[in-house]
């Protein structure tokens, strides 16, 4: 197992959302009738933007560099014709260095993966930045003349023309036109200006393909002779010649913006704000739509009552389905909010400027700063987010990088988060806020920690040093994150009804079966039941002829089997039975504990947390101590329980050896980080 085994796959899994039905993981060379038309261009001009308009699919976008790192396909009708319209990652020029970039290189030149040469496109269309146009002509040149070689006709999409008119910067279309020789049209993918024209131009260029040409050949003085600078001497000529009337006033806001954004220190400070600001408010807002869903879930549980006998079946609706599936679901208006607030922190180009403050720190530790948005994203999931690592040229970083993702805070551990911070300080969300900052900020710390580790130990060598293009800042799109919102926590909301169903049924069978009666329990336990009821404490003895079930069941035996190894974090054999339920996936611990302290309170209305809090062990002390709060936390912080996401460790990398190892390291880090943390927690506490 060595750094040279990361394989490098080309096209996959994607992160479309649900409701899109079309997906690009199958190679550019499969059999298609339709015309295939690319959409080529620099990254963060609005490709994406642009495809999602056109196909009607909801691809991810966001204002920064790399976001595409795979091409897609949709189909799309101009006027009468029908074409397969794909999306590839962006480039800065022809000479691919990334795997992302790979994709997107091989596609336009006309090669498949192994350099055999496959169909080129029948059409690019060439997506530039208006607002940035000098930048985007470098590009567009080279991509002009390997179409022309292709023989692949070319229409250049002025996009951002809504931004570009706001700043009063105006372009002449018709002079890029002649300087392109293709046709240019201004649109914009945001309002949907100018798409009609693109369509008819498109058709023009179909039925009377016309090779585009570009002369970047310089005769004036001043060029510097070799190709590099003489591209970028034409691209700065030609800008000047069409940009009619400039304003720079969106560069000028952002720079004083990023005068403090971008400060080593202030810039730092900021980003603990933002994320701190995030968090409260995901915490504050999230808590009425959470009550509405708790009174839903307890007013099903009661109708249920109300309609069956008691018995199994309305305890596996009940406990098993309502509990389990209920308990989880219930996070759901936070993790809304967390995506929704991650769509509008990634729409506005801010994630840009993190990455850059950051890199300071990443690099001491051996980690690129490219690692920086898939780190980011890793906060939603890890599995895009080891997908996005395809942006990052060097094979060492890029293993560096995924080995630590998964230590990032993702959705599936929000509501571990929450049902654990609600039982160590409820109704205070200025401390909640704190303490899910905390949570994640331990992520993060152990990431760079582990990183630094491994940089000195099995991946010896420095990380490259961060390139990254700060995008203008711009309003996010509300649209686009009200749809990303609907699209991730759609995923969440098939996980609770599939996976975590199953685990949720699985895990009732295995907490009621085999049955226990009066008879079975031990003389002691039958009499101080006994004793109960004959004082008219009836409540009192079915909940301890229920806690005794428990202790006998399948789910019992295996809690109190594996709780030796997890007593010196302090868990019990509840807890011990909702950890190794969880390796499957983190939420599961909410269901597997909805079901294991909900047996015996049938139709009670009181929240999980509230039942969890007023739960004692055998001498009646409280279960869930602080202390034990705390080591179940950071345990849940560190801990590799994630088997979708294993899978793509061992595709990403090639080997099931990495994915081993990381959930080796992942699993002993979070043991003894909790040891540490119940230990030295219940000497402070007493
Ligand atoms: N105002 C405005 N913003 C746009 C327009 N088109 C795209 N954007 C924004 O520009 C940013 C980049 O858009 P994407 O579609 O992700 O760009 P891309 O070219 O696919 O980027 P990569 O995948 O990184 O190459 C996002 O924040 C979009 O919301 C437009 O016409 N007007
Ligand atoms: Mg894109």
């Amino acid at each position: 197992m060595s750094t040279a085994d990361i394989y490098l796959p080309v096209i996959d899994a994607d992160d479309m959302g649900p409701g899109n039905a079309s997906r690009a993981d199958d190679p550019l060379s499969a059999e298609v009738t339709k015309p295939v038309v690319a959409l080529v261009g620099n990254p963060n001009s609005g490709k994406t933007s642009l495809f999602n308009r056109l196909t009607g699919l909801r691809a991810h976008t966001a204002n920064f560099a790399g976001t595409t790192v795979e091409h897609r396909r949709g189909t799309v009708t101009f006027g009468e014709q029908a074409v397969e319209l794909v999306d590839l990652p962006g480039l800065y020029n022809l000479d691919a260095d990334t795997p992302d970039e790979r994709v997107a290189c091989e596609v336009i030149r006309g090669v498949d993966r192994s350099g055999k040469s496959q169909p080129a496109p029948d059409l690019l269309i060439l997506v530039i930045d208006s607002t940035n146009l000098q930048r985007n002509l470098f590009l567009a040149s080279q991509l002009i003349e390997v179409a022309k070689e292709t023989g692949s006709p070319v229409v250049a999409a002025l996009n951002m023309s809504d931004l570009a008119k706001r700043h009063g910067l105006q372009i002449d279309a018709e002079q890029l036109s002649t300087d392109l020789g293709c046709p240019v049209i201004p649109l914009s993918a945001r309002t949907g200006a100018g798409l009609e024209q693109l369509s008819t131009a498109v058709v023009e260029s179909l039925h009377a393909p016309v090779a585009p040409s570009v002369n970047t050949q310089c005769s004036c003085s001043g060029c510097h002779g070799c190709g590099f600078a003489q591209r970028y001497d034409w691209a700065e000529g030609v800008s000047q010649k069409v940009v009619k009337e400039g304003s720079d006033s969106l560069g000028r806001n952002t720079q004083r913006i990023d005068r403090f954004l971008t400060h080593r220190l202030i810039g730092l400070a900021g980003f603990a704000v933002v994320m701190f600001f995030t968090f409260w408010l995901i915490y504050s807002l999230a808590a009425y739509p959470m009550d509405w869903i708790e009174s839903l879930m307890a007013g099903a549980g009661n109708q249920l009552s109300r309609w069956l006998p008691a018995g199994d079946m309305l305890s596996l609706l009940a406990d098993g389905i309502i509990g389990g599936v209920g308990g989880v679901l219930v996070f759901l208006p936070q993790i809304c909010l967390l995506f929704f607030m991650l769509a509008l922190l990634e729409d506005s180009g801010y994630l840009s400027r993190a990455a850059l403050v950051m890199d300071r720190l990443m690099k001491r530790v051996g980690l690129p700063g490219k690692a920086f948005v898939p780190m980011l994203s890793a906060h939603a999931c890890a599995i895009p987010a080891i997908m996005a690592t395809r942006v990052i040229e060097d094979r060492r970083d890029r293993l560096a990088t995924i080995l630590v993702l998964p230590l990032m805070t993702c959705s599936a551990r929000v509501p571990v988060y929450a049902m654990l911070i609600a039982l160590l300080f409820s109704n205070q969300p200025l401390l909640a806020a704190a303490v899910f900052t905390g949570a994640y900020a331990l992520g993060i710390v152990a990431a760079l920690a582990m990183a630094w580790v491994f940089k000195r130990t099995i991946l010896p060598g420095n990380a490259r040093p961060l390139l990254i293009e700060l995008p203008d800042y711009k309003w996010p799109s509300l649209r686009n994150a009200l749809l990303q919102t609907y699209d991730r926590s759609m995923v969440f909301v098939k996980n609770a009804g599939g996976a975590i169903l199953v685990i949720s049924i699985v895990m009732w069978a295995l907490a009621t079966y085999p049955k226990t009666t009066l008879e079975d329990l031990s003389p002691s336990a039958r009499s101080e039941i006994t004793v109960l009821q004959d004082n008219g404490d009836t409540e009192a003895a079915e909940n301890l002829l229920a806690e005794r079930q428990l202790e006998h069941s399948f789910a019992g035996r295996i809690g109190q089997g594996v709780q030796p190894l997890l007593a010196p974090l302090g868990f019990d054999w509840k807890m011990s039975v909702g950890v190794v339920s969880s390796f499957a996936a983190r939420e599961v611990i909410v269901s597997t504990l909805s079901i294991l302290y909900g047996l015996g309170d049938e139709g009670d209305e009181a929240a999980l947390t509230g039942r969890l809090r007023a739960s004692t062990d055998s001498q009646g002390e409280p279960s869930f101590t602080t202390p034990v709060c705390l080591s179940l936390l950071v345990f849940y912080v560190l801990a590799m329980q994630c088997l979708p996401t294993q899978v793509i460790t061992k595709r990403e990398t090639g080997s099931w050896g990495w994915a081993s190892f990381q959930f080796g390291y992942m699993t002993a880090l979070a043991y003894v980080a909790a040891l540490i943390t119940f230990q030295t927690a219940s000497v402070i506490v007493g």
